[in-house]
């Protein structure tokens, strides 16, 4: 893993943004995408730019069942907001989680993702090491599925709903076997609630407890973490 460490938040998402240009420039045409609070700065740094993402694909990491792709908290709205309706791709796909048949719709992706090979995959990650919405305890093996999320992950994202029950409980997620695919992986992590993570991901062991400890076995990923993020590392 090659580590990139910054100041800040705002640092990794020009740090980051470098990444996808460079990226781009030697003919990634899949671009691997994720959601929550961490990759804003860099979506930020990119809808500021003149990089053109007009002839490439987008395939995101994961989204909520059941949540209507115009809610606010759905992964839908958020890349809409925070990317494509500023820096539209030829085309973007992310998981149905409104589907009736899950299990066909979980499948369909996995076949999206075998037929575009992704060239750059950027990851967030929890504070119990998950990846996409890939648990602690999920098979290195699995492909695109359906997740129960933990209590720890809903605590998490329940700042962002109206209250806790209004979070749901299952997702689909793109698979760790999917995410390990990827030619290469960029993960940030930004802040102290994220150093225990870091910390297990980088220097522990590789353990289906720690799903982001599988990265250690890729061997081209990035990680860019700002100074509060890396405190706990050797
Ligand atoms: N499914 C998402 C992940 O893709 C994300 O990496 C993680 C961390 O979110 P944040 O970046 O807001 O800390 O939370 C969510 O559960």
């Amino acid at each position: 893993m090659k580590i990139i460490k910054v100041t800040d938040e705002q640092a990794g998402g020009k740090a980051g943004f470098e990444i996808f240009k460079e990226a781009l420039e030697n003919g990634a045409k899949t671009f691997g995408l994720a959601t929550g609070s961490t990759p804003l700065t860099t979506y930020a740094e990119i809808t500021a730019s003149d990089l053109d993402f007009s002839k490439a694909t987008s395939i995101n990491l994961d989204e909520y069942v059941n949540l209507s792709t115009d809610h606010d908290q759905s992964y839908h709205y958020f890349m809409n907001e925070n990317l494509f309706s500023k820096k539209p791709f030829a085309q973007s796909f992310l998981p149905d989680g409104n589907a009736s048949d899950l299990a066909a719709t979980t499948k369909a992706y996995h076949e999206i993702i075998e037929n575009h090979p992704i060239d750059l995959q950027i990851l967030g990650i929890g504070q119990n090491g998950h990846i996409g919405f890939n648990e602690p305890g999920t098979s290195f093996t699995a492909n695109t599925h359906v997740v129960d999320l933990t209590d720890s992950t809903i605590e998490a994202n329940s700042r962002f709903f109206a209250s806790r029950d209004d979070v749901p409980a299952q997702a689909i997620s793109m698979g760790i076997a999917e995410i390990l695919q990827s030619k290469q992986i960029l993960v940030e992590a930004f802040g102290k609630n994220k150093a225990q993570a870091v910390k297990n991901m980088i220097e522990g062991p590789v353990t289906e407890d720690v799903p982001a400890s599988v990265l250690q076995n890729h061997d081209n990923v990035i990680v860019i973490i700002d100074e509060a993020a890396a405190s706990l590392l050797a």
